[in-house]
């Protein structure tokens, strides 16, 4: 019998089928010459078969390293009842003879983790030798690439086999191999020569389609109505969820809704997932909810719809969990619903990863599935593209973007507008910064940067930061804009396409660039139908005030007002009389004698505080703001305002901001003891948990300004005392009494501190305030009441959890998260750190954890 006669004969003989697939015949050909194989094909396509025919053909043993024992055991028994003398050796292996019966090269085939394979002596592999070992294949092979989705250090050491095998045949198999990792693999297993089979990624029977979700109880019951709708149809659905949370939410609102559904994720026992496995193998199951631990070695044909609720990791994950769907080659279907948070998660992916190429490859991967998401044009395309395969066609014909026709609109305006932010701003940053200033924000970083001067910023306030997202990232997949991972972040910058096209535009004049709208920016845009209306109130000429809704002013009257102001300003017209608009933020911004100018959003900040008297929380949530600003923003803004000579009215500040003056020396001490005001975190760790930075912030400023501390309230805030529990009133009372201070309080808790004395205190004046009780012992009291009401809050909660560790950025340990809420016991705060976890609010690196 010639090689090729042999080779159909046994395909038939073991396996039952009446000829090869694409590829197989010439890899199992070139294998059997002892030549080393990379085979690169899709999912489903029949890779195994090109290990598994040569050892029958001749008869010596096949050794295949696979990356679970799930995975092997599944094979070996497969194989067994096609009558070839297959086996495994590992922890689960409980036939004491395996090893022995392998080493006498008893085994057709024999299945390998790579842990086992790299642990067994070199007499093993000798005595085998002697008899004969016809290929050393590695599956999954993508996990020996740190560029690859699933990177597992076990698969590194393998190199270390092949100087003992050097004479044998090595077969890397793999579905999922971009141009690097293939590079890559061959280098790992240092194959010489190796005759690379590359089949199409093309699964031409599979449908993919995205839609954007937001976490919903609506869109998750819209969801179970579509399951619902799929499996009154033939065939099985997957749903892959990102977090074991979601898993349980999704599987029990199928359960409610009647639904025949399984659960597979790694926090379950391994029985219960082979029974779960089984069910759904054996169609008992109509859906598997699960996370991607159930993935590899699904070779279930009927699989007809495949829905991932969350962007994968990267596009070689996606397409390796989506081609669990149609392996039969019938008609199926993919769909992904993703959410904006998504995208965030490259940090807790990165997770306990030491490598820094590892953490770029998880970046540009979620980039690259982010990209997936947003696309407008074909996605087949733009799979088979990022497999180095190319689609002759833009048109697939069986993808969403295909069938249906977007909308696409003249976007060289906004295109215009955001190119030339990115360029302004330098090209160093990701898009918040670029569509922040284009939305008019004055945050620290846009001031100091001084981009708040640019002649662009502000220009895009009409529309969300969302919408700007979409359209960069519209631009990004038409070759405008380029994305790139600088060390650990994500930076975009305008590509060379972007430049042309800029220096051929300006403001007034741009050619048109007609751009598809995403499901998000209409959404976006549908949301915000006033926006809408101011869209069209600026193309008003001229301005007519008929049809201006009650609505419409409220919301929009300071953006309609500078509008107006702009207007008049470019048309030398002056504006009778003042606006008094209650939304208007004020926009004078004179310059006092002994004051330095400062930026307009620290004006306005320090003007309501100081002459409008509101109070830090009011401006920050001020009604004329597009949005509201962080407390500590506002009080940064006067401490700025102060250090820039504007007055400020300190025992104001000091009370509003609950800066006691036991807290005032507390700090000065922490300072001397430290020597040094540089850093901050040095000087709180030295102080009790209540004081926070903005406390220590504005002591530094008083102090530097020798602002006495004296001006500082002895005990609480007026008003915060009337919130004090009867104990705390009490416990002032004793205090008062014993110290006979001339603070008086009621029995209804009010206090009757005098701070009238202090209220023309300015930073330029500082008298001192007369005040002779023993401050010290009353704010200890106090100070022992914080604590011991914090006692209390110490429960730990998800909430309590994650906004407490808002305040330390660097992280923070188990054990002093542990200790900080010891009202609850370490099993609850770990099963809350656990729940966080799973959400992503929280991630954990170096044994720290750390807000997302
Ligand atoms: N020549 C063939 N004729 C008919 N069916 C075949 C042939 N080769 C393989 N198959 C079948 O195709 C299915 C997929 O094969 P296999 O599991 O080897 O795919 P794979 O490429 O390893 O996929 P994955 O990467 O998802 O593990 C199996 O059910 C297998 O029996």
């Amino acid at each position: 019998m010639g090689d090729r006669e042999e080779m159909d004969f046994v395909l038939k003989k073991y396996f039952g089928y009446s000829g090869f697939r694409a590829y197989q015949k010439e890899v199992i050909q070139k294998v059997t010459e002892g030549r080393d194989c990379l085979v690169v094909m899709a999912t489903g396509s029949g890779k195994s078969l090109c290990y598994q025919v040569p050892p029958l053909i001749v008869g010596k043993t096949a050794i295949v390293v696979s990356p679970l024992i799930s995975l092997m055991q599944d094979q070996v028994m497969t194989l067994k009842q096609r009558g070839i003398r297959a086996g495994y050796l590992g922890s689960a292996q409980t036939d004491s003879t395996a090893q022995t019966k392998a080493e006498n090269g008893y085994f057709h085939l024999l299945f390998l983790t790579p842990e086992k394979a790299c642990l067994l002596p070199a007499s093993f592999w000798l005595n085998l030798l002697k008899l004969g070992i016809c290929l050393f294949a590695v599956d999954e092979a993508h996990c020996i690439s740190e560029w690859g989705h699933d990177f597992r250090v076990e698969y590194k050491q393998l190199d270390k086999l092949r100087a003992i095998l050097s004479d044998v045949p090595f077969v890397a198999l793999t579905a999922t191999a971009t141009e690097n990792v293939r590079v890559d693999i061959i280098n790992s297993l240092k194959m010489k020569d190796p005759y690379v089979a590359i089949g199409s990624f093309d699964r031409k029977n599979i449908f993919y389609g995205v839609k954007h979700h937001n976490h919903s109880q609506s869109f998750l019951d819209e969801l179970v109505q579509e399951i619902s709708r799929l499996v009154a149809n033939a065939g099985s659905t997957i749903i892959y969820c990102l977090t074991i949370k979601e898993v349980e939410r999704i599987f029990k609102s199928l359960q409610k809704a009647g639904i025949k559904a399984g659960i597979y994720h790694g926090q379950m026992g391994s029985k219960a997932r082979e029974e779960s496995h089984r069910l759904f193998i054996r169609d008992e199951l109509q859906v598997m909810v699960a996370t991607i631990a159930f993935g590899m070695g699904i070779d279930k044909p009927n699989v007809r719809h495949v829905i991932h609720y969350g962007c994968p990791k990267s596009i070689e994950a996606y397409y390796q969990e989506s081609g669990r769907c149609g392996r039969d080659g019938m008609a199926s279907v993919c769909w992904l619903y993703y959410t904006g948070s998504d995208f965030a998660k490259a940090e807790f992916y990165c997770g306990e990863s030491q490598s820094e190429n590892h953490k770029r490859a998880i970046r540009e991967s979620l980039m690259a599935g982010q990209r997936y998401c947003l696309l407008t044009t074909c996605r087949r395309k733009f799979l088979l593209d990022h497999f180095g395969e190319k689609l002759s066609t833009d048109n697939c014909g069986n993808c969403d973007n295909c069938l249906v026709s977007r909308r696409e609109r003249d976007m060289s305006k906004e295109s215009f507008l955001l190119m030339a932010s990115i360029q302004s701003c330098g090209g160093n940053w990701g898009l918040k910064m670029p569509i922040d200033v284009l939305r008019g924000s004055r945050s620290k970083k846009i001031v100091d940067a001084q981009f708040d001067k640019l002649p662009l910023h502000g220009l895009g306030k009409s529309y969300s930061s969302n919408w700007w997202k979409a359209l960069a990232h519209q631009l990004i997949s038409h070759g405008y804009l380029m994305e790139t991972v600088k060390d650990v972040y994500r930076t975009v910058s305008v590509s060379p396409k972007g430049k042309q096209h800029l220096s051929s535009a300006g403001p007034d004049h741009q050619s048109p660039l007609y751009l598809p709208l995403t499901d998000e920016m209409l959404d976006d845009e549908d949301q915000d139908s006033t926006s809408g209306e101011i869209r069209k109130v600026k193309n008003l000429a001229p301005l007519d005030n008929e049809g201006f809704s009650e609505h419409l002013v409220r919301t929009h009257g300071d953006y309609l007002l500078n509008i107006i102001r702009h207007l008049s300003e470019s048309l030398n017209l002056s504006l009778d009389g003042e606006a008094s608009f209650q939304t208007a933020i004020p926009k004078a911004h004179p310059v006092l004698n002994n004051q330095r100018k400062i930026a307009p959003a620290k004006y306005d900040a320090w003007k309501m505080w100081h002459a409008d008297g509101l109070s830090v929380q009011k401006i920050a949530n001020f009604p004329g703001r597009p949005a509201p600003i962080k407390e500590q923003t506002v009080l940064q803004y006067l401490l700025d305002a102060a250090q820039e000579g504007f007055e400020i009215d300190w025992t104001r500040l000091c009370s509003e901001i609950e800066l006691t003056h036991q807290m005032f020396s507390d700090i000065c001490d922490a300072v001397s003891k430290i020597g040094s005001r540089e850093k901050l975190k040095p000087i709180k760790d030295k102080l009790p948990e209540e004081t926070s930075y903005t406390h220590i912030r504005t002591c530094l400023v008083m102090q530097s300004y020798g602002i006495s501390p004296e001006v500082v309230a002895p005990c609480c805030n007026p008003q915060k005392t009337a919130e004090l529990s009867s104990e705390a009133v009490e416990s002032c009372l004793i205090d008062a009494c014993h110290t006979k201070s001339p603070h008086e309080f009621d029995m209804s808790g009010n206090s009757m501190v005098h701070f009238s004395s202090s209220k023309n205190l300015t930073s330029a004046q500082g008298p001192k305030l007369d005040l002779d009780c023993n401050d010290d012992l009353v704010s200890s009291k106090r100070h022992k009441l914080v604590h011991k009401g914090s006692s209390t809050a110490s429960e730990a909660t998800e909430d309590l959890i994650l906004n407490w560790l808002k305040n330390h950025d660097e992280g923070v340990p188990l054990s002093a998260i542990v200790e900080h809420f010891h009202g609850s016991n370490k099993e609850h705060v770990v099963k809350l750190l656990g729940n966080l976890e799973s959400d992503f609010m929280v991630f954990r690196k170096k044994d720290l954890y750390r807000l997302m």
